[in-house]
């Protein structure tokens, strides 16, 4: 059954929209009377969309469930996306705090493969990499929606634009600390290329924060640092029972109470849905667009490289508050543009054609005449109303380093590793 769903607070006349709503408990919402006197759809704010409650989609979890015949209970929801739902629970065979991700149920399961294959190879090593995710268990979960896979991580905390949302409120990390998360996502990369992994899919949201062991913790103070779940039911507008496929209530993941710990904790990776290694090179790539790199948008041959591409994009936004491409409405086209415009080098010969098509297969031309890379920052850097605690020589400095990374040619990008040596980063 379709069910729809609206990304957004705006208020719509249900008739021709679903036959569910979700009734706020104080929560994703103020209460809204009119939602039971009249037929109003309100949507979650950050919370995954209903109708990939069916069949192949999410699993309906409960708070409180145990999983994995009683070993893993429930306590929260940590964040979702758009293969899976992640949720904070107590494994009760160790006693410790788990983060357990809960993927869809397609039938392709070649994602999942995938992360689990490099997860499984990154466990395998000793030691383990400091500063990527570590999976300490897995398992199949069968529900009314379908067969999903299910890994078991380490609990991190919350992820970079989670942290500059909560505790910075002009957007920017300070200086300092941008560095220190930019050095340790360089490592971590390049103990993934070392180990002849690609991640496929950087970007700031999947660098998350370290947080302090809480194992000791009862489950009641456990849930008080993590704040109380957000819960809104949902319900059928004709009164009828809901389908075993759809949850009784959708929970908002965590606002994570960020004064419980400080910043000086460490950064690792996570999400390895796109990862690959030389013997798995996937056909395509479905890195977050701002970040692809342009051998993934011109269909060429792609391998570890593309994750340097988007380590140059994340490194502008760790430092800056804002990612170097547009993010909104952005296509390959636009994007191609604005790269013309960042990368040091100029467009390969060998997708010129693609480019030219790409320009007259809609009669416009997406020639961008906006600033270029060095300029671009300094912009952006020194405009903001957050005062700079970079010099104008640090951001110059930036610049090179990030330009580096973002050339057309994979084959002229710095490594990780050469960029972790230059001496900007030992300073
Ligand atoms: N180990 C963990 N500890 C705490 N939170 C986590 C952990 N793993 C994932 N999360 C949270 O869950 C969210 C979704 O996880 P992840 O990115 O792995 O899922 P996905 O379905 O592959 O997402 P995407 O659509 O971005 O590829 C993350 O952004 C993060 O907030």
């Amino acid at each position: 059954m379709a069910i729809a769903w609206i990304p957004s607070m705006r208020v719509v006349p249900s008739r021709n929209i679903s036959p569910f709503c979700i009734f706020s408990k104080s929560i994703f919402t103020q209460p809204v009377k009119s939602q039971i006197d009249q037929p109003l759809y309100i949507s979650p704010v950050n919370a995954e969309p209903l109708h990939r409650y069916r069949h192949s989609g999410y699993h309906p979890v409960t708070l409180g469930e145990t999983l994995k015949s009683g070993r893993y209970k429930v306590l929260h929801k940590l964040g979702w996306g758009g293969y899976s739902t992640v949720w904070a629970a107590r494994d009760q065979r160790d006693d410790v705090y788990v983060a357990v991700k809960i993927s869809v149920a397609e039938k392709d399961h070649r994602r999942e493969t995938r992360e689990l294959e490099t997860l499984k190879k990154l466990a395998s090593r000793h030691p383990r990499l400091k500063h990527t995710v570590h999976m300490l268990d897995y398992f199949d979960l069968k529900g009314p929606n379908g067969s999903h896979n299910c890994l078991v991580y380490e609990l991190l905390g919350p992820n970079i634009p989670d942290i500059i949302d909560a505790r910075f409120p002009h957007g920017r990390l300070p200086g300092k600390l941008a560095k220190t998360i930019a050095k340790q996502s360089l490592i971590a990369l390049d103990g993934l290329h070392q180990q002849n992994i690609a991640h496929g899919d950087l970007h700031t949201r999947n660098l998350a924060f370290t947080i302090p062991c809480m194992d000791n913790v009862t489950e009641e103070i456990f849930t008080k640092i993590l704040g109380k779940p957000d819960i809104g039911y949902v319900r059928r507008r004709d009164g009828k029972n809901l389908e075993p496929g759809i949850p009784e209530y959708i929970v908002r993941p965590t606002a994570y109470r960020t004064h419980y710990w400080n910043l000086a904790q460490s950064i690792k990776i996570l999400d390895f849905g796109e990862s690959f290694s030389h013997t798995t090179v996937p056909q395509t790539l479905h890195t977050l667009l701002p970040v692809r790199a342009p051998e993934v948008i011109f269909q060429d041959r792609i391998d570890h490289r593309v994750d340097l591409w988007s380590m140059g994009c994340m490194l502008f936004e760790l430092f800056l508050g804002q990612p170097p491409f547009d993010t909104v409405m952005i296509t390959p086209k636009i994007l191609v543009g604005q790269m013309r415009e960042m990368a040091s080098d100029s467009l390969p010969e060998r997708w010129q054609e693609i480019w030219d098509k790409m320009n007259t297969d809609d009669g416009g031309t997406a020639e961008s005449t906006g600033p270029n890379l060095q300029d671009w920052l300094e912009e952006v850097y020194f405009d903001s109303p957050q005062s700079p605690d970079l010099t104008r020589e640090d951001v110059a400095r930036l610049g090179q380093i990030i330009g580096r990374l973002l050339l057309f040619e994979p084959s002229k990008r710095a490594s990780a590793r050469e960029i972790l040596d230059d001496p900007w980063f030992a300073e």
